[in-house]
């Protein structure tokens, strides 16, 4: 059974359909990448998942159920968590205080602790476990909200762009966190112009265009399509 699954979904912004028609599924296990032109509905796809956006029309599964009228943080606790683009961190407080906040609603005191550690040193911040997250490099915020993201346990991890500002190294760095995630038994869903990632940890690649779902397939099957390689030329993106 597919762990989440999206039947038909719609979303209209006025006279823009902007999601259309939409039925996806995603296996239990995978790392699925959603990709496409600028414009072409992903954010929104990831909203209507996450319930900041109701469809028009449509139905969203999640670990089988119907998540499709619930509200966000009804979404969470089903098991769902994301990383967005911005920033969700407490600038103010350390790394490692962050870390500690995000836990302390899973675990007890002596676990969370434990648990802050393991995070810090799988995520590369045990350097600056002290620092304030304000003054962290891009790259290491982007890791910490990974942490932040993961503190619940989640079976999916959805991400909206996790490389976007970073260098070649700390995208790869970030593709070995989110596949050593998966290794351990966490699904995820991104959002990635990342050519480079997406092929680091994609089982599974959709193209969204025109808020349509316009191909699918290992990351082979896509870069050699060549209808994919004519939606995004004159695009910016490899
Ligand atoms: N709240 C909104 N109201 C009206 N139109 C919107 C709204 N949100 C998105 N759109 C429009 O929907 C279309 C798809 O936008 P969306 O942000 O989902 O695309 P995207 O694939 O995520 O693009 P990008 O890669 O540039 O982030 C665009 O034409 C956008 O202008």
């Amino acid at each position: 059974m597919a762990l989440l699954q999206t039947q038909n979904l719609n979303k209209h912004f006025g006279g823009l359909h902007v999601t259309a028609d939409v039925s996806f599924s995603l296996e239990p296990g995978r790392i699925h990448c959603l990709i496409g032109p600028n414009g072409a509905g992903k954010s929104t796809f990831f909203r209507l998942l996450l319930g900041e956006h109701q469809p028009s029309s449509g139905t969203i599964l999640f670990d089988g159920q119907d998540i499709t009228r619930l509200k966000p943080f009804q979404r969470i606790n089903c098991g769902m968590s994301v990383k967005f683009q911005v920033p969700g961190i407490f600038g103010a407080l350390s790394a490692r205080q962050n870390l500690q906040i995000a836990l302390q609603h899973r675990l007890g005191p002596g676990d969370a602790e434990e648990e802050v550690e393991r995070l810090l040193s799988f995520l590369q911040l045990e350097d600056v476990a002290d620092q304030q997250a304000g003054n962290l490099s891009h790259g290491l915020k982007q890791w910490l909200e990974i942490g932040m993201a993961i503190s619940l346990k989640p079976k999916l991890l959805l991400l909206d762009e996790p490389t976007a500002g970073m260098s070649p190294e700390e995208t790869f760095m970030t593709g070995e966190i989110v596949r050593q995630l998966n290794a351990e038994g966490m699904t995820v869903l991104a959002v990635e112009h990342d050519m480079a990632f997406v092929r680091q940890v994609a089982d599974r690649v959709s193209v969204l265009h025109f808020g349509r779902i316009f191909a699918e397939g290992t990351i082979d099957e896509i870069v050699a399509d060549e209808r994919v390689a004519a939606i995004y030329l004159g695009q910016n993106h490899d």
